[in-house]
């Protein structure tokens, strides 16, 4: 298996990375443009969320074509060079293999719509009257999981958008066809992949409605899930290679059996539990402040709990689906440029593997979106349909939004502090929050004090120590709401990591033997001495 545990892998949005062409939508010819960027970071991999050809729907997870590059984002030969370009640098690509669903536009469900049996075998259709869906199950974006085709009589699952058809793991021509697509990108030259909800390729024999939720609990982790995935790491040849696969609503006892070597499924995975800590009730769309309690209990059963059943975490706070870090965990006003780096620090020194999502890196923020005009993601533009048929007004719709929306994740890169903040000399496909003009990435690069210069710090740190990549981990003051601390340690060294996730000053109880230590890394100015106490949103390397 690649080595992938002092690897930093930054996640790269396209459509919002970097614009070459003016047309207002990030492209591959942008990207490779900013290599030197990723290069100076020093991150070992990029992952492209996907650029193949699409309606956009769903911003691409909705694929119409495999094995081809959207004319959008560029040109197979664009995508070529910046593998070149990449690999001249030590930087490998991992693409993005949309798996559970295709787009209803892909010529595979075309078929099954033209009555081809052999394509409706490749998507789970039921035979039904139109008034009574096959389950009640609801779509992860909102509304029925099933939609009726009166020209075949027949439903179609479709777990996400109407226009995301589930693909039929059961049929092994459907298996056959999804390794032969990892083959194909495998001799391009890609060095691994991210499978988006890959967990719930399995759907159960029997289908039945679910009186206690949503249905998720009938295909999430489902029968055969492990199965598949064996097969498809062996059949697509992707042992050795760098995978990760995402998991919704998964459990640790699975994401061990995902990821354990002896399994021969996938490098890692990522699990979201950490990413609901302010769902209120566990409703997405329900806000409260986050429960720091909670995070630091779901941080100490993944960590030590992947450590001792032999799993890998992907190790992550941002990616496209989730508000920015900052503005959600840290305060991205006062103390902006303290918890941005106090979250970096928090997560990067885990065991497991970090991934930075575009613009953490220099503290980007939420949208700041104030009319539902500016939004663009399917799933927000339903839930603010859905939060007033529940009651809600328009205002606190918004307001629901402005915290929750995808959308705060995908506003364009802030490069500079010049229009559009140097990712469009067009419109672009959604708008900017307003603080581009003083954060981005130029008024960060040349200055050491800046995020980007101890994010830079953290990536170099997991190459050079190997007690961050390899080492054990072991959580300590369980009880202390403000304080995520932990040890890592590997008979050789030590590092202490202490997190104060507050604004406020958090004492500091320091385990025995530490007072002497050397301090590897903080995010304020150096003390004479260990500090008794922490300063807001302070974090602070020990080493001894
Ligand atoms: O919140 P969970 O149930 O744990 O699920 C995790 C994420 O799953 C979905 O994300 C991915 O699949 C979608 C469909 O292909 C796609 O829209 C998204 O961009 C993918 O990353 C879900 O959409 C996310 O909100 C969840 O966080």
């Amino acid at each position: 298996m690649a080595e992938f545990k002092n690897k930093v892998i930054y996640q790269i949005y396209p459509k919002s990375f970097c614009d070459s062409n003016g047309d207002g939508l990030g492209d591959l010819r942008g990207v490779t443009s900013k290599l030197d960027y990723l290069a100076e970071l020093g991150v070992s991999c990029l992952w492209l969320t996907p650029f193949f050809p699409s309606p956009q729907r769903d911003n691409g997870y909705d694929v119409a074509d495999y094995r081809a590059v959207d004319p959008r984002f560029g040109t197979m030969a664009d995508l070529e060079e910046l593998i070149r370009e990449a690999d001249k640098r030590g930087i490998g690509l991992m693409l993005d293999m949309v798996f559970n669903h295709t787009s209803t536009e892909h010529a595979w469900f075309q078929r099954a719509l033209a009555g081809e049996k052999k394509y409706q075998d490749y998507y789970i259709f039921k035979e039904g009257s139109p008034d009574k869906a096959p389950t009640n199950w609801v779509s992860k974006f909102g509304g029925p999981a099933w939609e009726y085709l009166p020209a075949l009589g027949k439903w179609y699952l479709h777990l996400f958008d109407v226009s995301q058809a589930d693909l039929n793991w059961e049929n092994p021509e459907v298996r056959a066809e999804l390794a032969d697509i990892l083959r194909f990108w495998k001799a391009k030259g890609i060095q691994g992949f991210r499978f988006d909800v890959v967990n719930l390729i399995s759907k159960p024999a029997v289908y039945e409605d679910d009186h206690q939720g949503d249905g998720r609990r009938f295909y999430t982790d489902g029968p055969k899930v492990h199965q598949y995935l064996q097969e498809l790491a062996a059949a697509g040849g992707i042992e050795g290679m760098i995978t990760v696969g995402e998991m919704s609503s998964t459990s640790l006892e699975n994401c061990i059996g995902y990821t354990a070597p002896d399994r021969h499924e996938l490098s890692m995975c990522f699990n979201f539990h950490h990413l609901k800590v302010d769902y209120k009730n566990g409703d997405k769309w329900a806000l409260m402040p986050p429960d720091r309690m909670a995070l630091k209990k779901l941080f100490t059963l993944w960590q030590e709990g992947m450590q001792a059943g032999g799993g890998w975490n992907a190790l992550f706070w941002c990616n496209h689906d989730q508000p920015r870090a900052v503005s959600r965990f840290g305060d991205d006003k006062t103390y902006w440029a303290e918890s941005a780096k106090m979250l970096g620090a928090a997560i990067h020194l885990m065991r497991g593997t970090p991934y930075i999502y575009q613009g953490e890196e220099i503290g980007m923020t939420n949208a700041g979106f104030g009319s539902i005009e500016q939004y663009r993601d399917v799933e927000s533009l339903n839930y603010y349909q859905i939060l007033q048929q529940q009651g809600k007004t328009p205002a606190e719709a918004l307001e629901i939004l402005a915290a929750r929306s995808r959308d705060n994740g995908r506003t364009p890169m802030q490069w500079d502090g010049s229009e559009n903040a140097g990712f469009t000399t067009g419109t672009p496909w959604i708008g900017l929050p307003e603080n581009y003009t003083h954060i981005n990435a130029a008024a960060q690069t040349g200055d050491p004090d800046s995020i980007f210069a101890f994010y830079k710090q953290l990536v170099a740190l997991r190459k050079e120590k190997p007690v961050i990549s390899q080492g054990n981990i072991e959580f300590l003051y369980p009880d202390d709401p403000d304080l995520l601390a932990y040890r890592r340690f590997d008979g050789e060294s030590e590092l202490l990591v202490l997190c104060n996730l507050t604004g406020k000053a958090a004492s500091l109880p320091l385990p025995e033997g530490w007072a002497g230590a050397a301090r590897l890394l903080g995010n304020y100015p150096a003390l004479a001495g260990v500090p008794a106490a922490l300063r807001p949103y302070e974090c602070l390397v020990l080493e001894r």
